[in-house]
Order: structure tokens, then C-alpha cells, then sequence
């Protein structure tokens, strides 16, 4: 493959990455500097954002590249602080092609509600944006693990469930992970469980 080509096939995936930051950062998914995006491109290169920036004013140049086992390819640059979660999901499976994390007051708040350690969804006509699902009949079960500043700690507790999983899974008092086979998959399938999230938030305040 030509550099031109390599070149815009990287532009491209920043494109998707900053354009998925700014509509996180609208639907009120991000605050401040939380959140953390990636994608990976048709080649195996991993996208993903720098650590500490506002996903609302992303540019490409928040956009760095690491290695499938997460270290940035040019010194000096940061990749986000939570790089391992999502390079274990690429390696653990080659049709994931982008990740999503996002800190929403609704993933929040009912990932410290609920004291099990997977909180279900159901009963809902939205979840029929989920691939498969043709009733509201159905139920999304997403794991929840306990929140851990030691990332790599982190990750080894998820991936004995990676095999399991569907498509994301939820952080105590720290937010959700979501992954799809494209950005555009990703984006979908986070804004289709922030809808159903914020609908068990509004019942869990209703009902006290
Ligand atoms: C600033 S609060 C959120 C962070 O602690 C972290 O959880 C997060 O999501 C963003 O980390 P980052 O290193 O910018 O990717
Ligand atoms: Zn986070």
C-alpha cells in the first residue's frame, strides 16, 4: 500500500474518532477530560485518544497510534490511561474495530445502585437496536467490575469474561466500555444503552 493511502486511511479513523468525541461530548457522555475512543483500521494500527484531553474539542492531533500491546508508537506522545481495556478487547477479538468509554451520569449512578455484579436491562422496546433483538421481549445483561486505578489490574479481571460478553460492560462508579465492528456500530450501540440507562436511572428515582 502507498503512504498517500496508509495517510488516509489514518485520517479517516481520526475523523470517526474526533466526530464520535464531539457527539459524546454533546449527549453530555464525557465530562470535563473522561471518556477514552479507538478504532482500528483495516491494517491492524490502533487509533486512539491521548490521555487528559476535552473529548468536546477533539482534533486529530488528540489521535495517537499504539501498539496492539498498547504503547505509543512516538515517544513523548500519552495514549489515554485506560489504552489496556481496549487493546485487550482488539486482541481478544479481530471483528472489533472500534471502542467507546464514556462516564454518563446514568452508568454512574446505576453502576453503584446496583450491588450484583451485572446489571440487566429489560423489558424495553429500545433494545431492539441491538442486533438480533426483534421483541422487547429480551433482555442486555452487561457485567459490572469493581472500579481500580491500576488499569492493567483492571483488565485482567474483565477478561475472563471477554468470551461472554456482547458488547460492553460497566465499571463501578466509573462508566461503560462499548464496542462495535465500526465506529459507527460502537456509537449506535452506546447511544442505544445510554437511552436505557437513563430510563432505569428516571424509574429507579421515580419509584423512591
Ligand atoms: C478525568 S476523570 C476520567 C479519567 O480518570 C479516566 O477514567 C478517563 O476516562 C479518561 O482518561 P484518559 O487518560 O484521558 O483516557
Ligand atoms: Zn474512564
Amino acid at each position: 500500500m502507498y503512504k498517500t493511502e496508509l495517510d488516509a486511511a489514518w485520517s479517516d479513523a481520526c475523523h470517526h474518532i474526533v466526530r464520535a468525541g464531539h457527539r459524546m461530548d454533546q449527549r453530555g457522555w464525557v465530562p470535563a477530560t473522561a471518556g477514552n475512543l479507538s478504532c482500528r483500521l483495516k491494517d491492524g494500527r490502533i487509533a486512539i485518544t491521548r490521555s487528559g484531553g476535552h473529548k468536546g474539542f477533539l482534533t486529530e492531533r488528540d489521535v495517537i497510534e499504539v501498539t496492539p500491546s498498547g504503547e505509543p508508537l512516538v515517544s513523548g506522545t500519552k495514549a489515554s490511561a485506560e489504552t489496556l481495556l481496549h487493546t485487550q478487547l482488539y486482541a481478544h477479538d479481530a471483528s472489533i474495530g472500534a471502542v467507546l468509554h464514556g462516564h454518563s451520569v446514568a452508568a454512574t449512578v446505576l453502576s453503584m445502585e446496583e450491588k450484583s455484579n451485572a446489571l440487566t436491562l429489560e423489558g424495553y422496546e429500545v433494545l431492539k437496536v441491538f442486533e438480533g433483538q426483534t421483541t422487547h421481549e429480551t433482555s442486555l445483561t452487561l457485567p459490572l467490575f469493581e472500579n481500580d486505578q491500576d488499569i492493567a489490574r483492571l483488565a485482567t479481571k474483565v477478561a475472563p469474561h471477554l468470551e461472554s460478553m456482547t458488547m460492553g460492560y460497566l465499571i463501578r462508579g466509573h462508566g461503560v466500555y462499548v464496542w462495535g465492528k465500526d465506529m459507527f456500530t460502537a456509537l449506535a450501540r452506546l447511544e442505544g444503552l445510554e437511552f436505557l440507562l437513563a430510563c432505569q436511572l428516571a424509574s429507579l428515582q421515580k419509584a423512591r
